[in-house]
């Protein structure tokens, strides 16, 4: 997958891009919505011989606009919606800086410059996207703008009992804990990944304990939960409890009878939350349960 940075206006003159379909939106959590919608283009790709392409944004729209409450924790930060798109098949993915700039493009003007200007032949977006100042665009204007340039396509909503799929619920899930909810949402559990920056292995417990930075993900509200710790070659149960002080460093337990090394970069998927225990209480639970999650 080719990524493309879009930081500034697009010299559309000086441009030459193949003919490409754009799924647009900003996809955080790359969630069984989002998945959807790039399916759907993936198809339409396929039939019409077209690069599959996603245009996201990034920072989050609400650091720049003045009146939204800000997001700068992701439920994907950009690295791991990049490898989302990449497993999804995806060839080439635009990632354009939403600056102050950016936000005041008239509709028709982001239209002109950001997709015909690539020689977008197809869109595909979700019933409710919008873009341009002030959101005033929509999937019926884009057509309009469009002048026949490409077609479009509007995928409708996905929904878990009875309500849209989104980035928001999920966020509620994580702000109550309710990780174990999250799979009927992002299709799997909540995952998130990181670097080791140091590991202790305790002989009496047998737990190896793992410390971690989650950088710019979004957490689960403060609590202990029972996660699934992958690495590249093993895949162990283990206790993270998180603290108020979400921002800094955090501890993960792993139940393993040896030491591990964890150097790489691991993947901690979020199972359920537990009641607080103390690592020896941790160690025997986990070897009870023998982690049967
Ligand atoms: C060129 C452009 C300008 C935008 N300007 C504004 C804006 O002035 N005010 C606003 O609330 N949202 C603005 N947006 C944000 C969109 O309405 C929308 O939230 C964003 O594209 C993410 O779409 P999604 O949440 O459906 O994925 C703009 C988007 C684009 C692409
Ligand atoms: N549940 C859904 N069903 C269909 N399309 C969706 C759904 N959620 C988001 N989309 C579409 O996916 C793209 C990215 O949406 P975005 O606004 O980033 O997601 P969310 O609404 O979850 O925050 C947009 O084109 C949007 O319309």
């Amino acid at each position: 997958m080719q990524t493309v940075y879009i930081k500034g206006p697009l010299d559309t003159k000086a441009l030459t891009n193949d003919p490409c379909i754009i799924a647009l939106g900003f996809f955080d959590g790359v969630h069984l919505g989002h998945r959807e919608l790039i399916e759907t283009a993936r198809k339409i790709a396929k039939q019409k011989d077209l690069t599959l392409s996603v245009m996201t944004f990034f920072p989050h729209p609400s650091n720049v606009l003045p009146t939204k409450r800000k997001i700068n924790r992701y439920l994907s930060p950009l690295d791991a919606k990049k490898e989302m798109f990449k497993e999804l098949g995806v060839e080439k993915l635009f990632i354009v800086t939403f600056s102050h700039d950016f936000a005041k493009l008239a509709p028709a003007d982001f239209v002109k410059s950001y997709i015909c200007g690539l020689n977008c032949k197809h869109v595909v977006a979700g019933f409710d996207f919008t873009y341009g100042y002030r959101g005033q665009g929509n999937m019926q204007r884009i057509e309009e703008d469009g002048g026949g340039q490409f077609d479009i396509t509007v995928v409708s909503k996905k929904s878990y009992k009875n309500k849209k799929i989104s980035s928001t619920k999920i966020r509620e899930l994580l702000n109550e804990g309710a990780v174990d909810d999250i799979p009927h949402y992002l299709g799997n559990h909540y995952c998130t990944s990181v670097e080791v920056e140091s590991e202790t292995f305790n002989l009496k417990t047998h737990t190896v304990m793992l410390t971690v930075s989650f950088k710019d993900y979004l957490l689960p509200r403060s609590g202990t939960y029972l996660v699934r710790v992958e690495t590249d070659q093993d895949v162990l149960e283990g206790i993270c409890t998180l603290s108020e002080k979400v921002l800094g460093f955090q501890n993960i337990h792993v139940l393993s009878k040896e030491s591990v090394t964890m150097k790489s970069r691991i993947k901690i998927k979020w199972l359920t939350e537990l009641e607080a225990l103390s690592i020896s209480e941790t160690a025997n639970m986990m070897k009870k349960a023998q982690m049967v999650v």
